[in-house]
Protein backbone atom coordinates (compact mmCIF):
# COMPACT_ATOMS: atom_id res chain seq x y z
CA UNK A 1 0.00 0.00 0.00
CA UNK A 2 1.69 3.43 -0.89
CA UNK A 3 2.25 5.54 1.93
CA UNK A 4 0.50 8.82 2.53
CA UNK A 5 2.11 12.04 1.56
CA UNK A 6 2.53 14.02 4.83
CA UNK A 7 3.70 17.24 5.77
CA UNK A 8 5.49 18.00 9.25
CA UNK A 9 5.65 21.52 11.11
CA UNK A 10 8.13 20.81 14.04
CA UNK A 11 7.47 23.30 16.85
CA UNK A 12 10.79 24.43 18.60
CA UNK A 13 11.58 27.84 20.46
CA UNK A 14 8.66 28.99 18.49
CA UNK A 15 5.60 28.10 20.38
CA UNK A 16 2.71 29.79 19.00
CA UNK A 17 0.17 30.00 16.17
CA UNK A 18 0.47 33.38 15.51
CA UNK A 19 3.02 34.71 12.89
CA UNK A 20 4.18 31.80 12.13
CA UNK A 21 5.69 31.38 8.89
CA UNK A 22 6.66 27.35 8.86
CA UNK A 23 2.91 26.71 10.10
CA UNK A 24 1.33 29.06 7.62
CA UNK A 25 3.78 27.36 4.60
CA UNK A 26 2.79 24.11 5.53
CA UNK A 27 -1.00 24.77 5.35
CA UNK A 28 -0.54 26.29 1.93
CA UNK A 29 0.35 23.00 0.74
CA UNK A 30 -2.58 19.90 -0.25
CA UNK A 31 -1.12 17.61 1.63
CA UNK A 32 -1.52 17.01 5.50
CA UNK A 33 0.03 18.35 8.14
CA UNK A 34 1.70 16.75 11.09
CA UNK A 35 2.32 19.05 14.11
CA UNK A 36 4.95 18.02 16.57
CA UNK A 37 6.91 18.84 19.43
CA UNK A 38 9.93 16.88 21.10
CA UNK A 39 10.94 17.45 24.85
CA UNK A 40 14.10 15.70 23.96
CA UNK A 41 15.92 14.03 26.71
CA UNK A 42 19.33 15.08 25.79
CA UNK A 43 18.06 18.58 26.03
CA UNK A 44 16.61 17.89 29.35
CA UNK A 45 19.76 17.00 30.26
CA UNK A 46 22.21 19.88 29.20
CA UNK A 47 23.58 21.68 31.93
CA UNK A 48 22.18 24.81 30.55
CA UNK A 49 17.93 23.17 31.09
CA UNK A 50 16.12 23.35 34.23
CA UNK A 51 12.53 22.64 34.95
CA UNK A 52 11.61 26.11 34.93
CA UNK A 53 12.57 26.02 31.35
CA UNK A 54 10.10 23.01 30.29
CA UNK A 55 7.68 24.16 32.46
CA UNK A 56 7.72 27.03 30.54
CA UNK A 57 7.28 25.28 27.24
CA UNK A 58 4.53 22.88 28.62
CA UNK A 59 2.06 25.53 29.59
CA UNK A 60 2.88 26.77 26.21
CA UNK A 61 1.82 23.87 24.16
CA UNK A 62 -1.01 22.74 26.36
CA UNK A 63 -2.39 25.78 25.68
CA UNK A 64 -1.75 25.41 21.65
CA UNK A 65 -3.45 21.69 22.21
CA UNK A 66 -6.42 23.45 23.80
CA UNK A 67 -7.23 25.57 20.32
CA UNK A 68 -6.45 22.92 18.16
CA UNK A 69 -9.66 21.43 19.91
CA UNK A 70 -11.33 23.39 17.85
CA UNK A 71 -9.80 22.37 14.53
CA UNK A 72 -10.39 18.94 15.66
CA UNK A 73 -6.74 18.92 15.62
CA UNK A 74 -3.66 17.48 17.53
CA UNK A 75 0.21 18.88 18.36
CA UNK A 76 1.52 15.69 19.28
CA UNK A 77 4.17 15.48 21.95
CA UNK A 78 7.04 12.96 22.17
CA UNK A 79 9.52 12.61 25.33
CA UNK A 80 11.92 11.37 22.97
CA UNK A 81 14.77 12.61 20.74
CA UNK A 82 13.77 13.74 17.27
CA UNK A 83 16.16 11.00 14.93
CA UNK A 84 14.37 7.92 16.07
CA UNK A 85 10.57 9.00 16.04
CA UNK A 86 11.64 10.80 12.38
CA UNK A 87 12.67 7.63 11.33
CA UNK A 88 9.68 5.23 12.80
CA UNK A 89 7.47 8.13 10.92
CA UNK A 90 9.14 7.69 7.51
CA UNK A 91 8.01 3.91 7.61
CA UNK A 92 4.05 4.66 7.81
CA UNK A 93 4.38 8.04 5.93
CA UNK A 94 6.33 9.65 3.07
CA UNK A 95 7.33 12.82 4.47
CA UNK A 96 7.61 15.41 1.49
CA UNK A 97 8.42 18.72 3.35
CA UNK A 98 9.48 19.29 7.07
CA UNK A 99 8.87 22.99 8.10
CA UNK A 100 10.25 24.45 11.36
CA UNK A 101 11.90 27.52 12.52
CA UNK A 102 15.91 28.13 11.93
CA UNK A 103 16.58 27.76 15.64
CA UNK A 104 19.38 29.12 17.48
CA UNK A 105 20.12 27.05 20.08
CA UNK A 106 23.29 26.17 22.22
CA UNK A 107 25.96 23.63 20.77
CA UNK A 108 23.89 20.15 21.39
CA UNK A 109 20.48 21.37 19.19
CA UNK A 110 22.80 22.75 16.67
CA UNK A 111 25.21 19.22 16.61
CA UNK A 112 21.28 17.88 16.34
CA UNK A 113 19.97 19.98 13.28
CA UNK A 114 23.37 18.80 11.50
CA UNK A 115 21.87 15.51 11.95
CA UNK A 116 18.59 15.89 11.10
CA UNK A 117 19.48 17.48 7.84
CA UNK A 118 21.71 14.71 6.96
CA UNK A 119 18.62 12.72 7.50
CA UNK A 120 16.39 14.49 5.56
CA UNK A 121 18.64 14.91 2.76
CA UNK A 122 18.97 10.95 3.07
CA UNK A 123 15.39 10.35 3.35
CA UNK A 124 14.17 12.54 0.29
CA UNK A 125 12.64 14.93 2.84
CA UNK A 126 13.12 18.73 2.02
CA UNK A 127 13.96 20.73 5.53
CA UNK A 128 12.30 23.95 4.95
CA UNK A 129 13.87 26.25 7.75
CA UNK A 130 12.54 29.92 8.02
CA UNK A 131 14.40 32.62 10.12
CA UNK A 132 13.26 33.77 13.13
CA UNK A 133 12.61 37.42 13.94
CA UNK A 134 15.75 39.40 12.64
CA UNK A 135 18.72 37.01 12.82
CA UNK A 136 20.05 35.87 9.67
CA UNK A 137 21.32 33.04 8.97
CA UNK A 138 25.30 33.17 7.11
CA UNK A 139 25.57 36.70 7.32
CA UNK A 140 27.96 38.03 4.94
CA UNK A 141 28.22 41.44 6.33
CA UNK A 142 26.52 43.37 9.36
CA UNK A 143 26.42 47.00 6.86
CA UNK A 144 22.91 45.90 5.52
CA UNK A 145 21.61 44.22 8.86
CA UNK A 146 19.67 47.03 10.39
CA UNK A 147 18.02 47.91 6.99
CA UNK A 148 17.12 44.32 6.53
CA UNK A 149 15.46 43.87 10.59
CA UNK A 150 13.75 46.77 9.46
CA UNK A 151 12.28 45.19 6.13
CA UNK A 152 11.30 41.93 8.18
CA UNK A 153 9.54 43.69 11.09
CA UNK A 154 7.18 45.86 8.11
CA UNK A 155 6.62 42.76 6.66
CA UNK A 156 2.78 41.57 6.54
CA UNK A 157 2.44 39.34 9.36
CA UNK A 158 1.86 35.25 8.40
CA UNK A 159 -1.43 34.86 10.03
CA UNK A 160 -3.24 31.24 9.16
CA UNK A 161 -6.50 31.04 8.19
CA UNK A 162 -9.13 29.70 12.05
CA UNK A 163 -10.89 26.90 10.19
CA UNK A 164 -10.54 23.38 8.20
CA UNK A 165 -6.86 22.62 8.93
CA UNK A 166 -6.00 19.48 7.12
CA UNK A 167 -4.05 17.98 10.05
CA UNK A 168 -2.33 14.09 10.76
CA UNK A 169 -3.93 12.13 12.72
CA UNK A 170 -1.49 9.73 14.13
CA UNK A 171 -3.38 5.89 14.68
CA UNK A 172 -3.11 5.63 18.88
CA UNK A 173 -1.35 2.36 18.41
CA UNK A 174 1.56 4.37 16.65
CA UNK A 175 1.54 7.21 19.03
CA UNK A 176 1.90 5.39 21.96
CA UNK A 177 4.91 3.35 20.72
CA UNK A 178 6.60 6.77 19.65
CA UNK A 179 5.91 9.36 22.49
CA UNK A 180 8.21 8.11 24.93
CA UNK A 181 8.02 8.71 28.71
CA UNK A 182 5.66 10.56 30.38
CA UNK A 183 6.17 14.21 30.87
CA UNK A 184 7.57 14.47 34.17
CA UNK A 185 5.27 15.71 36.71
CA UNK A 186 7.56 18.78 37.17
CA UNK A 187 6.84 20.22 33.76
CA UNK A 188 3.21 19.74 34.32
CA UNK A 189 2.60 21.21 37.40
CA UNK A 190 1.94 25.00 37.49
CA UNK A 191 4.10 26.53 40.14
CA UNK A 192 2.82 30.38 40.60
CA UNK A 193 6.27 31.78 41.19
CA UNK A 194 6.91 31.69 37.67
CA UNK A 195 5.65 33.75 34.68
CA UNK A 196 3.01 31.40 32.90
CA UNK A 197 3.72 30.24 29.01
CA UNK A 198 1.88 30.42 26.38
CA UNK A 199 0.11 32.70 23.51
CA UNK A 200 -1.98 34.22 25.35
CA UNK A 201 -0.56 35.09 28.55
CA UNK A 202 2.26 37.14 25.84
CA UNK A 203 0.23 39.32 24.86
CA UNK A 204 -1.77 39.96 28.01
CA UNK A 205 1.98 40.75 29.01
CA UNK A 206 2.65 42.58 26.42
CA UNK A 207 -0.65 44.54 25.81
CA UNK A 208 -0.73 46.03 29.85
CA UNK A 209 3.08 46.85 29.35
CA UNK A 210 1.99 48.90 25.75
CA UNK A 211 -1.23 50.45 26.79
CA UNK A 212 -0.12 51.52 30.40
CA UNK A 213 2.94 50.46 32.34
CA UNK A 214 5.02 51.53 29.91
CA UNK A 215 4.65 54.92 31.47
CA UNK A 216 7.17 53.66 34.06
CA UNK A 217 9.47 51.99 32.10
CA UNK A 218 12.61 55.14 32.20
CA UNK A 219 12.18 54.98 35.49
CA UNK A 220 11.85 51.77 36.63
CA UNK A 221 14.49 49.82 34.21
CA UNK A 222 17.35 50.08 36.50
CA UNK A 223 15.29 49.31 39.97
CA UNK A 224 15.26 45.58 41.41
CA UNK A 225 11.59 45.96 42.70
CA UNK A 226 9.66 48.65 40.58
CA UNK A 227 11.24 46.77 37.39
CA UNK A 228 9.30 43.92 38.25
CA UNK A 229 5.93 45.76 36.99
CA UNK A 230 7.74 48.77 35.15
CA UNK A 231 9.32 46.64 32.53
CA UNK A 232 7.46 44.79 29.70
CA UNK A 233 8.40 40.89 31.05
CA UNK A 234 8.05 39.78 27.48
CA UNK A 235 11.53 38.32 27.66
CA UNK A 236 10.38 34.43 28.38
CA UNK A 237 7.73 34.45 25.51
CA UNK A 238 10.50 36.16 23.07
CA UNK A 239 12.62 33.52 24.20
CA UNK A 240 9.95 30.67 23.81
CA UNK A 241 8.23 32.07 20.56
CA UNK A 242 4.94 32.88 22.32
CA UNK A 243 5.52 36.67 20.37
CA UNK A 244 7.05 37.07 17.23
CA UNK A 245 9.28 39.99 17.32
CA UNK A 246 7.24 41.20 14.01
CA UNK A 247 3.90 41.66 16.14
CA UNK A 248 5.95 42.60 19.32
CA UNK A 249 7.07 45.81 17.07
CA UNK A 250 3.75 46.28 14.66
CA UNK A 251 1.71 46.45 17.97
CA UNK A 252 4.11 48.44 19.70
CA UNK A 253 4.50 51.05 16.75
CA UNK A 254 0.57 50.81 16.58
CA UNK A 255 0.42 52.17 20.16
CA UNK A 256 3.23 54.88 20.25
CA UNK A 257 1.97 57.21 18.90
CA UNK A 258 -0.79 58.32 21.25
CA UNK A 259 1.30 57.64 24.06
CA UNK A 260 1.98 60.26 26.40
CA UNK A 261 5.35 58.57 26.97
CA UNK A 262 6.61 57.82 23.67
CA UNK A 263 9.97 58.19 24.90
CA UNK A 264 9.55 54.99 27.20
CA UNK A 265 8.14 53.12 24.05
CA UNK A 266 10.80 54.10 21.91
CA UNK A 267 13.62 52.91 24.43
CA UNK A 268 11.52 49.76 24.55
CA UNK A 269 12.03 49.31 20.56
CA UNK A 270 15.70 49.87 20.77
CA UNK A 271 15.85 46.99 23.09
CA UNK A 272 13.75 44.75 20.26
CA UNK A 273 16.44 45.45 18.35
CA UNK A 274 19.45 44.62 20.96
CA UNK A 275 17.62 41.33 21.12
CA UNK A 276 18.27 40.55 18.05
CA UNK A 277 21.43 42.11 17.32
CA UNK A 278 22.63 39.97 20.39
CA UNK A 279 21.58 36.50 19.01
CA UNK A 280 23.04 38.05 15.55
CA UNK A 281 26.64 38.03 17.14
CA UNK A 282 26.13 34.40 18.74
CA UNK A 283 24.62 33.24 15.24
CA UNK A 284 27.78 34.15 13.69
CA UNK A 285 30.03 32.77 16.38
CA UNK A 286 28.82 30.47 17.97
CA UNK A 287 32.17 29.34 20.00
CA UNK A 288 31.28 32.16 22.77
CA UNK A 289 29.29 29.33 24.66
CA UNK A 290 32.35 28.15 25.36
CA UNK A 291 35.49 30.71 24.68
CA UNK A 292 36.09 34.46 24.84
CA UNK A 293 34.54 35.91 22.09
CA UNK A 294 38.20 37.85 22.25
CA UNK A 295 40.94 35.32 21.84
CA UNK A 296 43.60 37.70 24.20
CA UNK A 297 41.44 36.52 26.71
CA UNK A 298 41.98 32.87 26.74
CA UNK A 299 44.57 33.08 28.98
CA UNK A 300 43.40 34.95 31.32
CA UNK A 301 43.76 32.51 34.17
CA UNK A 302 40.99 32.88 37.19
CA UNK A 303 41.47 30.43 40.40
CA UNK A 304 38.36 28.42 40.98
CA UNK A 305 36.80 28.54 44.53
CA UNK A 306 33.63 26.37 45.53
CA UNK A 307 32.72 28.43 48.69
CA UNK A 308 32.52 31.62 46.83
CA UNK A 309 30.80 30.06 44.29
CA UNK A 310 28.41 28.38 46.32
CA UNK A 311 27.90 31.63 48.45
CA UNK A 312 27.41 33.65 45.40
CA UNK A 313 24.79 31.32 44.28
CA UNK A 314 22.68 30.51 47.34
CA UNK A 315 22.57 34.40 47.84
CA UNK A 316 25.13 34.47 51.51
CA UNK A 317 27.89 36.81 49.92
CA UNK A 318 27.03 38.85 52.69
CA UNK A 319 26.50 41.91 50.37
CA UNK A 320 22.60 42.79 50.33
CA UNK A 321 21.78 43.62 46.92
CA UNK A 322 24.06 40.49 45.72
CA UNK A 323 22.33 38.42 47.72
CA UNK A 324 19.02 39.81 47.49
CA UNK A 325 19.58 39.40 43.78
CA UNK A 326 20.57 35.88 43.70
CA UNK A 327 17.68 34.70 45.88
CA UNK A 328 15.27 36.41 43.96
CA UNK A 329 16.18 35.28 40.88
CA UNK A 330 16.46 31.45 42.02
CA UNK A 331 13.04 31.92 43.64
CA UNK A 332 11.27 33.68 40.29
CA UNK A 333 13.57 33.33 37.39
CA UNK A 334 13.53 37.12 37.00
CA UNK A 335 15.90 40.16 37.89
CA UNK A 336 16.20 43.37 35.83
CA UNK A 337 18.84 44.19 33.65
CA UNK A 338 20.88 46.04 35.93
CA UNK A 339 20.77 43.20 38.23
CA UNK A 340 21.95 40.76 36.27
CA UNK A 341 25.29 42.82 34.98
CA UNK A 342 26.36 43.32 38.72
CA UNK A 343 25.65 39.79 39.78
CA UNK A 344 28.38 38.86 36.92
CA UNK A 345 30.30 41.80 37.99
CA UNK A 346 30.38 41.00 41.37
CA UNK A 347 31.13 37.09 40.13
CA UNK A 348 33.97 37.62 37.61
CA UNK A 349 35.32 40.98 39.23
CA UNK A 350 34.82 40.84 42.74
CA UNK A 351 35.15 37.27 43.79
CA UNK A 352 37.70 36.83 40.59
CA UNK A 353 35.82 33.82 39.48
CA UNK A 354 35.54 32.34 35.72
CA UNK A 355 32.43 33.44 33.44
CA UNK A 356 32.37 29.79 32.57
CA UNK A 357 31.77 28.85 36.08
CA UNK A 358 28.21 30.73 36.29
CA UNK A 359 27.00 30.79 32.83
CA UNK A 360 25.34 27.56 33.41
CA UNK A 361 23.78 28.29 36.42
CA UNK A 362 22.35 31.49 35.46
CA UNK A 363 21.19 30.13 32.46
CA UNK A 364 19.13 27.41 34.25
CA UNK A 365 17.65 30.42 36.72
CA UNK A 366 16.58 32.68 33.93
CA UNK A 367 12.96 31.57 32.54
CA UNK A 368 14.00 33.80 29.66
CA UNK A 369 17.23 31.92 28.67
CA UNK A 370 17.91 33.09 25.11
CA UNK A 371 21.46 31.06 24.65
CA UNK A 372 22.09 34.19 21.94
CA UNK A 373 21.50 36.81 24.83
CA UNK A 374 23.13 34.82 27.42
CA UNK A 375 26.18 34.42 26.60
CA UNK A 376 27.40 37.77 24.44
CA UNK A 377 25.74 39.50 27.27
CA UNK A 378 27.90 37.68 30.27
CA UNK A 379 31.28 37.92 28.29
CA UNK A 380 30.39 41.69 27.59
CA UNK A 381 29.66 41.76 31.28
CA UNK A 382 32.48 39.66 32.08
CA UNK A 383 34.74 42.78 30.46
CA UNK A 384 36.25 40.24 28.09
CA UNK A 385 35.29 41.61 24.60
CA UNK A 386 38.27 44.09 24.04
CA UNK A 387 35.40 46.17 22.68
CA UNK A 388 32.89 47.45 25.57
CA UNK A 389 33.66 49.63 28.27
CA UNK A 390 34.63 47.46 31.30
CA UNK A 391 31.79 47.75 34.12
CA UNK A 392 32.76 46.71 37.59
CA UNK A 393 30.00 47.88 39.36
CA UNK A 394 29.91 48.84 42.88
CA UNK A 395 27.16 46.85 44.91
CA UNK A 396 26.89 49.19 47.57
CA UNK A 397 26.59 52.42 45.01
CA UNK A 398 23.71 50.71 43.40
CA UNK A 399 21.80 49.44 46.55
CA UNK A 400 21.78 52.92 48.03
CA UNK A 401 20.70 53.95 44.63
CA UNK A 402 18.26 51.55 43.33
CA UNK A 403 16.76 50.19 47.00
CA UNK A 404 17.47 53.11 48.95
CA UNK A 405 14.74 51.85 51.15
CA UNK A 406 15.47 48.66 50.99
CA UNK A 407 12.33 47.35 49.92
CA UNK A 408 14.09 45.15 47.73
CA UNK A 409 16.44 43.67 50.16
CA UNK A 410 14.25 42.67 52.88
CA UNK A 411 12.05 40.92 50.96
CA UNK A 412 14.83 38.72 50.41
CA UNK A 413 17.17 38.73 53.11
CA UNK A 414 14.71 38.85 55.52
CA UNK A 415 18.06 38.21 58.00
CA UNK A 416 17.97 42.24 57.54
CA UNK A 417 14.32 43.22 58.15
CA UNK A 418 14.37 45.33 61.28
CA UNK A 419 17.83 47.28 59.90
CA UNK A 420 17.12 50.56 58.72
CA UNK A 421 17.79 52.03 55.77
CA UNK A 422 20.47 54.23 56.14
CA UNK A 423 22.06 51.06 58.11
CA UNK A 424 21.23 48.51 55.61
CA UNK A 425 23.53 48.41 52.50
CA UNK A 426 26.67 48.06 54.35
CA UNK A 427 25.52 45.66 57.73
CA UNK A 428 28.79 44.55 58.66
CA UNK A 429 29.38 48.15 59.84
CA UNK A 430 26.72 47.43 62.82
CA UNK A 431 27.91 47.80 66.01
CA UNK A 432 27.23 44.96 68.20
CA UNK A 433 24.74 47.35 69.73
CA UNK A 434 23.25 47.57 66.33
CA UNK A 435 23.00 44.18 66.12
CA UNK A 436 21.22 43.42 68.95
CA UNK A 437 18.61 46.09 68.78
CA UNK A 438 17.75 45.15 64.97
CA UNK A 439 17.84 41.03 65.75
CA UNK A 440 21.16 40.30 63.23
CA UNK A 441 23.28 38.60 64.57
CA UNK A 442 26.02 38.69 61.89
CA UNK A 443 28.36 36.10 61.04
CA UNK A 444 25.33 33.89 62.40
CA UNK A 445 22.20 35.01 61.21
CA UNK A 446 24.06 36.60 58.16
CA UNK A 447 27.53 36.05 56.90
CA UNK A 448 30.43 39.45 56.92
CA UNK A 449 31.20 39.94 53.67
CA UNK A 450 32.88 37.38 51.71
CA UNK A 451 35.74 39.64 50.23
CA UNK A 452 36.39 43.16 50.38
CA UNK A 453 34.50 45.15 47.60
CA UNK A 454 36.46 48.01 46.97
CA UNK A 455 40.50 46.36 46.97
CA UNK A 456 38.68 43.01 44.89
CA UNK A 457 37.79 45.76 42.16
CA UNK A 458 40.61 47.45 42.14
CA UNK A 459 43.02 44.39 41.75
CA UNK A 460 40.50 42.98 38.71
CA UNK A 461 40.43 46.18 37.35
CA UNK A 462 44.07 46.40 37.15
CA UNK A 463 44.30 42.61 36.00
CA UNK A 464 41.55 42.90 32.72
CA UNK A 465 42.89 46.21 32.02
CA UNK A 466 46.29 44.76 31.60
CA UNK A 467 45.19 42.12 28.58
CA UNK A 468 42.75 44.92 27.33
CA UNK A 469 45.66 47.05 26.11
CA UNK A 470 48.23 43.63 24.83
CA UNK A 471 48.26 43.65 21.12
CA UNK A 472 46.57 40.76 20.67
CA UNK A 473 43.42 41.79 22.37
CA UNK A 474 43.74 45.39 20.49
CA UNK A 475 43.82 43.35 16.99
CA UNK A 476 41.04 41.06 17.99
CA UNK A 477 38.96 44.14 19.04
CA UNK A 478 39.05 45.40 15.52
CA UNK A 479 38.16 41.54 14.50
CA UNK A 480 35.30 42.26 16.27
CA UNK A 481 34.13 45.67 15.50
CA UNK A 482 34.07 44.48 11.81
CA UNK A 483 32.36 41.30 12.24
CA UNK A 484 29.12 42.56 14.88
CA UNK A 485 28.74 45.93 14.81
CA UNK A 486 26.85 47.51 11.99
CA UNK A 487 28.89 50.46 12.29
CA UNK A 488 32.53 49.88 13.80
CA UNK A 489 32.75 53.84 14.25
CA UNK A 490 29.16 54.10 16.02
CA UNK A 491 28.61 51.02 17.71
CA UNK A 492 25.99 50.28 21.03
CA UNK A 493 26.49 46.93 22.59
C1 LIG B 1 24.29 38.56 32.08
C2 LIG B 1 23.01 38.79 31.32
C3 LIG B 1 22.34 37.71 30.79
C4 LIG B 1 21.15 37.91 30.10
N1 LIG B 1 20.49 36.83 29.59
C5 LIG B 1 19.34 36.98 28.93
C6 LIG B 1 18.64 35.86 28.42
O1 LIG B 1 19.07 34.70 28.56
N2 LIG B 1 17.45 36.08 27.76
C7 LIG B 1 16.97 37.34 27.58
O2 LIG B 1 15.89 37.49 26.97
N3 LIG B 1 17.63 38.41 28.03
C8 LIG B 1 18.79 38.29 28.70
N4 LIG B 1 19.45 39.39 29.17
C9 LIG B 1 18.99 40.73 28.77
C10 LIG B 1 17.98 41.45 29.68
O3 LIG B 1 18.43 41.46 31.01
C11 LIG B 1 16.58 40.86 29.62
O4 LIG B 1 16.19 40.73 28.27
C12 LIG B 1 15.54 41.75 30.28
O5 LIG B 1 15.92 41.99 31.61
C13 LIG B 1 14.18 41.06 30.22
O6 LIG B 1 13.20 41.81 30.89
P1 LIG B 1 12.02 42.52 30.08
O7 LIG B 1 11.40 41.58 29.13
O8 LIG B 1 11.15 43.15 31.09
O9 LIG B 1 12.86 43.61 29.28
P2 LIG B 1 12.42 45.00 28.62
O10 LIG B 1 13.32 46.03 29.19
O11 LIG B 1 10.99 45.23 28.70
O12 LIG B 1 12.90 44.82 27.10
C14 LIG B 1 12.08 44.23 26.09
C15 LIG B 1 12.81 43.10 25.41
O13 LIG B 1 14.00 43.57 24.78
C16 LIG B 1 15.03 42.59 24.88
N5 LIG B 1 16.13 43.12 25.68
C17 LIG B 1 16.05 43.98 26.71
N6 LIG B 1 17.27 44.27 27.17
C18 LIG B 1 18.13 43.59 26.41
C19 LIG B 1 19.55 43.49 26.39
N7 LIG B 1 20.30 44.17 27.23
N8 LIG B 1 20.11 42.68 25.47
C20 LIG B 1 19.36 41.99 24.60
N9 LIG B 1 18.02 42.06 24.56
C21 LIG B 1 17.42 42.84 25.46
C22 LIG B 1 14.41 41.38 25.57
O14 LIG B 1 13.91 40.50 24.59
C23 LIG B 1 13.27 42.01 26.35
O15 LIG B 1 12.23 41.11 26.62
C24 LIG B 1 20.65 39.22 29.90
C25 LIG B 1 21.35 40.30 30.44
C26 LIG B 1 22.51 40.09 31.16
C27 LIG B 1 23.23 41.25 31.74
Amino acid sequence: MPKLPINIVWFKRDLRFTDHEPLYRALEQDIPVLLVYFFEPSLIQYPDSDVRHWRFVYESLTEMQGRLEDRNGRLYLFHQEVLPVLDALTEHYSIQSMYSHEEIGNSLSYQRDKEVKVFCDLHGIQWKETPTNGVIRKLRSRKTWQKRWDERMHQPPFLVREHDWNLVHLPSILYDSLKGEEIPVDFTTRNPKFQEGGECWAWKYLQSFVQTRHQGYSKSISKPEASRRGCSRISPYLSYGNLSMRMVYTFTKQHEAQSNHRRSLQNFISRLHWHCHFIQKFEDECRMEFEAINLAYQSLEKKRNMDYIKAWEQGKTGIPLVDACMRCLVETGYINFRMRALVVSFFVFNLWQDWRDLAHFLARQFLDYEPGIHYPQIQMQAGITGVNTIRIYNPIKNSMEHDPDGIFIKKWVPELKAVPPSLLHEPWKLSEMEQKMYHVNLGQDYPFPIVDVENSRKVASEQVWAIRKTKMARQEGSRILQKHVNNPKNRKG
